[in-house]
């Protein structure tokens, strides 16, 4: 369904724009129907650009995403089936407008010819699907309604479309922690009626609830993906066991913490690609059969 192939994508940086940065370096990964994938790393690791790339709000520099095998296209038809779902859900709201407006702006570009008291019923359905009661929310400005209600009123929002793919970019990071499961819970219960969902966050015991398989992002390049409990139960890249022990280390940098150079394992970077440890779990390591002969 959804296929990244060698995607990188470099930022123009400077006063003149003369330089430039590689947020993303040779990514590769699919996402299939009924699939929740996640992708995990540090903050800056390019996992809202992937996201942003897949929805069309940034051009891909070099590589090729595709959606049903056709590239992927901003507009009308492409959004009918790929949403996506941010952080802040307060950014998604106009404050001068009722926050239920979203939905008649669904109306109006998709279904205008509905019958107003049939959309209503589709509405108070979709509402009911991410349990929020319509007599609660709608009718209610942004500021009068909870980040955890805001962000269920945009998941039903994405359910009135023939959605097919959410990408779900850090959605519970301001959430507190019971809104936070019900909204993941949430998210697995759509899984369950078939729909695929990627799954952005830095925090890996979210990761691990809700996908089957998870992508390690860092600085850009994939270093480790595969099944979660591959990943999760047998981290094959020092960096995915750092992120997997990691606590906090006060007056520590996260680099300091880090010691990925100093591992026998070898990065091979975006040119490198990954090798295939076991099916299905991949690993950028170009000394991975020495490594871990060594290791027994
Ligand atoms: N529009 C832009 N112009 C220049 N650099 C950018 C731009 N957007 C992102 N970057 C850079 O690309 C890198 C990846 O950023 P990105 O936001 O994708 O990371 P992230 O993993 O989502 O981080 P976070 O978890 O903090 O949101 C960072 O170094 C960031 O500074």
């Amino acid at each position: 369904m959804l296929k990244l192939q060698n995607v990188t994508k470099e930022f123009r940086i400077g006063a003149f724009g003369g330089k430039s940065v590689a947020a993303v370096q040779g990514v590769s990964f699919e996402i299939v129907p009924g699939e929740v994938v996640s992708l995990i790393g540090e903050s800056g690791s390019g996992k809202s650009t992937i996201g942003r790339m897949i929805l069309g709000l940034n051009p891909v520099t070099r590589g090729s995403i595709t959606f049903d095998g056709l590239p992927v296209k901003a507009g009308k038809e492409y959004y009918r089936h790929v949403q996506g779902i941010f952080q802040d859900p307060f950014s998604s709201f106009n404050p001068v407008f009722k926050a239920d407006r979203v939905f008649a702006m669904i109306k109006e570009t998709y279904y205008p010819a509905v019958p107003e008291a049939e959309w209503d019923e589709r509405v108070t359905t979709s509402l009911s699907d991410v349990r929020l009661n319509a007599g609660q929310v709608l009718g209610k400005y942004p500021h009068q309604l909870s980040g955890g209600q805001l962000q269920r009123l945009l998941i039903a929002r994405a359910l009135l479309l023939d959605i097919k793919l959410l990408v779900a970019d850090e959605i519970t990071s301001m959430l507190d922690a019971s809104t936070r499961i019900d909204v993941l819970n949430l998210l697995a219960e759509l899984k369950v009626r078939g729909l695929s969902v990627l799954y952005i966050t830095h925090d890996l015991s979210l990761g691990n609830y809700l996908a089957e398989r998870t992508v390690v992002l860092r600085r850009g390049s994939v270093v480790e993906m595969g099944l979660t409990e591959a990943v999760f139960g047998d981290p094959l890249h020092p960096y995915t066991r750092e992120l997997l022990s990691a606590v906090p280390r006060l007056h520590e940098s996260w680099d300091d913490a880090v010691p990925v150079e100093a591992c026998l394992y070898h990065e091979r970077g975006a040119s490198g690609g990954l090798l295939e440890a076991e099916p299905g779990h991949l690993v950028a390591c170009a000394r991975l059969a020495t490594c871990r002969e060594e290791a027994s």
